[in-house]
C-alpha cells in the first residue's frame, strides 16, 4: 500500500492544532496530531520542509522501518518538534494499518486489557470553596477521578485556574501572558484544598494535584508530605524535571506518588527514573512522544518497574491525539490513568470521533482505525491564530517555570 499524498491541515477551533493527513493507493488514509502548543509552526514546517517529501511512494504498511527512518535518518535526535512530526506519521500510518485490517486499533496492538479508560478531569476555581464545588460538579458528571488546582490569594493567574467555564486554555494570547508566582502561598494553600476536598467528597475520588514545575526539590518534598494525610492518586511534575536526581530527594521525604514526562519525547528522557524507581507514573503521550510506535516501549520499560501509565490529555493534544491515546491505553497491561480535558464543542464537530465518556471511562470506540477524523472543509473555517503559553515571575520580577 503506497503513500500517495501526505499534507498539513493547521485549524484553530479555538485554539490551534497541526494534523498530519497521510493518503494511500488503495484509497485509506489516516491522521495524526502534530500540535506543539505555542511553537505548531515549527513543527509544520519540519513536516512539510523535511518529512513529507521522504514518505510519498513508501509502503504504508512498514511503520517500524518508517519510524526509524525518520528518527535515525535525521540525524539530530529526538527533540519536542521533531519527535511531534514523527509521532504525527507514526499515528496516522497505524491509523492506516487498522483501517485497513478493518479494525479498531486497540485490537492490533493486543485486544482490550480492561473495559473502559479510567480518566481525570480538571475541576479548578479561582479560591478553595469554588474548586471544591467544581469537583462536585466533576463527580457529578460520573468522573471518578479529578484534578484539582485552586487560585492563591495575592497570585494573578495561578497555574490551572481558568478565566472561567469548563475550557482552561492557557495559550490564549499573542505574547506570553505574564502570571505571578508566589511559592510560600501556594504552600501554604494546596494542603488546605485537599483537606477540604476529603472533608466534603470523602475517600472515594480520586484525587490528582499538578505543580507545574515549580518548586524546588525540597519544598515537592514538604509538599507530598503535607498531602500525605488526603491520599492522591498523584502530585504531578513537583519539580522541573531536567534534573532528574531530583527526584531522589523527594522520593525519599514522601509516600505521594509521582507523575512525570508530559514535556519527555524519548524513552531516554524516562529511563533513568523509571529504572531508578523515581516515579510511580509515567505521562508521555503519542504525539509528543514520537507516536504509538515508542510509546509502547516506554510502557514496556515501565511495566519492569511497576510504573504505570498516565497519558497527557490536555485540550492542545487535538482529538487525534486523544483518539490515538484511548487505543493505547484500552490494550497497555500497566495502564493507571488517562488526562481528559474535554475539548469545546467546535473542536469536537472539526474532528469527528468514536471515543465515548460514560461513568468516568472513554472508549476508543469499535470504528476501524483510530476512530478519528478531520472535516477539512470545517477546519479551513478556523484559520491560524498566533497564540502562545504565558511565563511566570516570581513577585520580585525574576522569571520563573510557568
Ligand atoms: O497536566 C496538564 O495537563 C498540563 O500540564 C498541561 O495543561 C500543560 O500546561 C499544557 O499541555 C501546555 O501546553
Ligand atoms: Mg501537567
Amino acid at each position: 500500500m503506497k503513500i500517495t499524498s501526505a499534507r498539513v491541515i493547521v485549524t484553530c477551533p479555538g485554539r490551534n492544532f497541526v494534523t498530519l493527513k497521510i493518503e494511500t493507493d488503495q484509497g485509506v488514509h489516516g491522521i495524526g496530531d502534530a500540535t506543539l502548543n505555542g511553537r505548531e509552526k515549527a513543527v509544520v514546517a519540519y513536516l512539510e520542509d523535511h518529512l513529507i517529501p521522504l514518505l510519498i511512494g513508501r509502503d504504508a504498511h512498514r511503520i517500524e522501518d518508517i519510524w526509524q527512518y525518520l528518527y535515525r535518518g535525521a540525524y539530530w535526535r529526538r527533540g519536542p518538534v521533531t519527535m511531534a512530526a514523527i509521532g504525527a506519521v507514526d499515528t496516522a500510518l497505524w491509523d492506516i494499518k487498522a483501517k485497513a485490517a478493518g479494525m479498531p486499533l486497540y485490537q492490533l496492538l493486543g485486544g482490550a486489557s480492561r473495559d473502559g479508560v479510567l480518566v481525570y478531569g480538571h475541576a479548578n476555581g479561582a479560591d478553595i470553596e469554588q474548586t471544591v464545588d467544581e469537583v462536585g460538579r466533576y463527580i457529578d458528571m460520573g468522573y471518578r477521578a479529578v484534578r484539582a488546582q485552586s487560585g492563591i490569594p495575592g497570585v494573578k493567574g495561578a497555574y490551572g485556574v481558568g478565566k472561567g467555564g469548563m475550557y482552561y486554555e492557557p495559550a490564549d494570547s499573542t505574547l506570553p501572558e505574564e502570571t505571578l508566582w508566589d511559592t510560600s502561598r501556594y504552600l501554604q494553600t494546596a494542603p488546605k484544598l485537599f483537606e477540604r476536598l476529603r472533608e466534603v467528597h470523602g475517600p472515594d475520588i480520586e484525587l490528582l494535584h499538578d505543580v507545574h514545575h515549580r518548586l524546588s526539590p525540597i519544598e515537592a518534598a514538604r509538599l507530598g508530605k503535607a498531602l500525605e494525610p488526603h491520599h492522591l492518586f498523584w502530585m504531578e511534575d513537583c519539580t522541573p524535571v531536567e534534573n532528574q536526581e531530583a527526584f531522589r530527594l523527594v522520593r525519599q521525604h514522601t509516600v505521594t506518588p509521582l507523575a512525570v514526562g508530559e514535556i519527555f519525547n524519548s524513552i531516554h528522557d524516562c529511563r533513568e527514573l523509571i529504572q531508578n524507581q523515581l516515579i510511580d507514573y509515567i505521562r508521555t503521550t503519542v504525539v509528543h512522544a514520537g507516536g504509538i510506535t515508542q510509546l509502547r516501549q516506554i510502557a514496556g520499560l515501565a511495566a519492569l518497574y511497576q510504573v504505570r501509565t498516565g497519558c497527557h490529555g490536555a485540550t492542545d493534544l487535538s482529538p487525534a491525539c486523544m483518539g490515538a491515546a484511548l487505543h493505547f491505553d484500552l490494550w497497555v497491561p500497566n495502564f493507571g490513568i488517562q488526562e481528559y480535558m474535554r475539548h469545546t464543542p467546535e473542536t469536537d464537530a472539526v474532528f469527528p470521533h468514536a471515543y465515548t465518556f460514560k461513568d468516568g471511562y472513554l472508549h476508543p470506540g469499535d470504528a476501524p482505525g483510530t476512530g478519528v477524523d478531520i472535516d477539512e472543509s470545517l477546519a479551513a473555517k478556523y484559520p491560524y491564530e498566533p497564540k502562545q503559553l504565558p511565563i511566570a515571575r516570581l513577585t520580585d520580577g525574576t522569571l520563573w517555570n510557568w
